[in-house]
C-alpha cells in the first residue's frame, strides 16, 4: 500500500482514454485524470501546467500503445521501466545518433522502480497479461516493418511505442515528482492497418488497470 492522501495525476492523450480510465475509478478523489493531447510536446506542456497548479505525488502517463511483435501481445498491459525518446537525435550517414551521444541532455528516463513493482504485483493478481519493459516515445507512429525492425535493432528490449510518455516524464522529472508509464496494447507496431487496432479491448484494459491503480494508491 502507498500512504493515504497521495495525489496522483494520470495523463492521457485523448478524451476516450481519459473516459476509459475514469470508468474504472470509483469513490476516489485523490486520482485526477487529464487528456493532454497527442504527442510529446502537448503532453509535456499540459502536464507541466497541471503539476504547477496543484500538488501531485505521482504522475502517470497512460493510454493505448503499439506493441513490438514477439515482445508484447495486443490486449496486454505494459508498465515502463525506462521511457525512451526514440527519435530524438540526428540521422547520419552511419545511422541514427542519439541526442545524448552528441552531448545534449538525455533521451532516457528511468521510472520509480518501487512504484513500478507495486503496480506490477497488483496487476499480476488480475486476469490481465502484464509486462515490464522499455516504452518508446515517437512523434511519428511507425507504419512499416522496416522502421519497426530498425527500432528494435537500435533499442534492445523495446516493448512498446507511443507518443507521449517522454513528454509527461520530462515534466514530472524536472519538478522532482516520481512518474510511471502504463500502456494498454491496441495494435502491433508495423505496417499501418488501422482497421486491425483492437481499441475496445485496449480501452477495457485501461479501465481494469485504473481500478487496480485505485487500490494501489488508496
Ligand atoms: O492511423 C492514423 O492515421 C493515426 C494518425 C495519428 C494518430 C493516430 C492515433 O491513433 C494516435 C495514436 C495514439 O495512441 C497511441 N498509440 C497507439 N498505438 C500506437 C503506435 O503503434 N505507435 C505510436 N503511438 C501509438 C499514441 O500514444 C497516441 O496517443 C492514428
Amino acid at each position: 500500500m502507498i500512504a493515504k492522501d497521495k495525489q496522483i495525476l494520470i495523463v492521457t492523450a485523448v478524451e476516450a482514454e481519459k473516459e476509459a480510465i475514469l470508468k474504472g475509478l470509483h469513490n476516489t478523489n485523490n486520482i485526477h485524470v487529464i487528456a493532454a493531447g497527442v504527442g510529446p510536446s502537448s503532453a509535456a506542456a499540459n502536464t507541466t501546467r497541471a503539476i504547477c497548479s496543484s500538488k501531485y505525488d505521482v504522475v502517470i502517463s497512460m493510454g493505448i500503445g503499439g506493441g513490438f511483435a514477439d515482445v508484447v501481445e495486443v490486449g496486454s498491459i505494459v508498465i515502463a521501466n525506462e521511457i525512451i525518446a526514440a527519435d530524438l537525435g540526428v540521422e547520419t550517414a552511419e545511422g541514427f545518433c542519439r541526442l545524448d551521444e552528441l552531448g545534449f541532455g538525455s533521451t532516457l528516463l528511468k521510472v520509480d522502480i518501487n512504484l513500478m513493482n507495486k503496480v506490477y504485483q497488483a496487476l499480476k493478481t488480475t486476469e490481465l497479461i502484464v509486462h515490464i519493459g522499455p516504452i518508446l516515445t515517437l512523434s511519428t507512429v511507425t507504419g512499416t516493418s522496416e522502421t519497426a525492425l530498425k527500432l528494435t535493432n537500435r533499442i534492445k528490449g523495446a516493448a512498446v511505442e507511443a507518443m507521449e510518455g517522454f513528454g509527461v516524464a520530462t515534466a514530472a522529472h524536472e519538478l522532482n515528482i516520481p512518474f510511471l508509464e502504463i500502456r494498454s496494447i491496441s495494435n502491433p507496431v508495423g505496417p499501418r492497418d488501422r482497421e486491425a487496432w483492437r481499441m475496445k479491448e485496449a480501452f477495457e484494459g485501461l479501465t481494469k488497470t485504473s481500478t487496480i491503480l485505485q487500490e494501489v494508491f488508496n
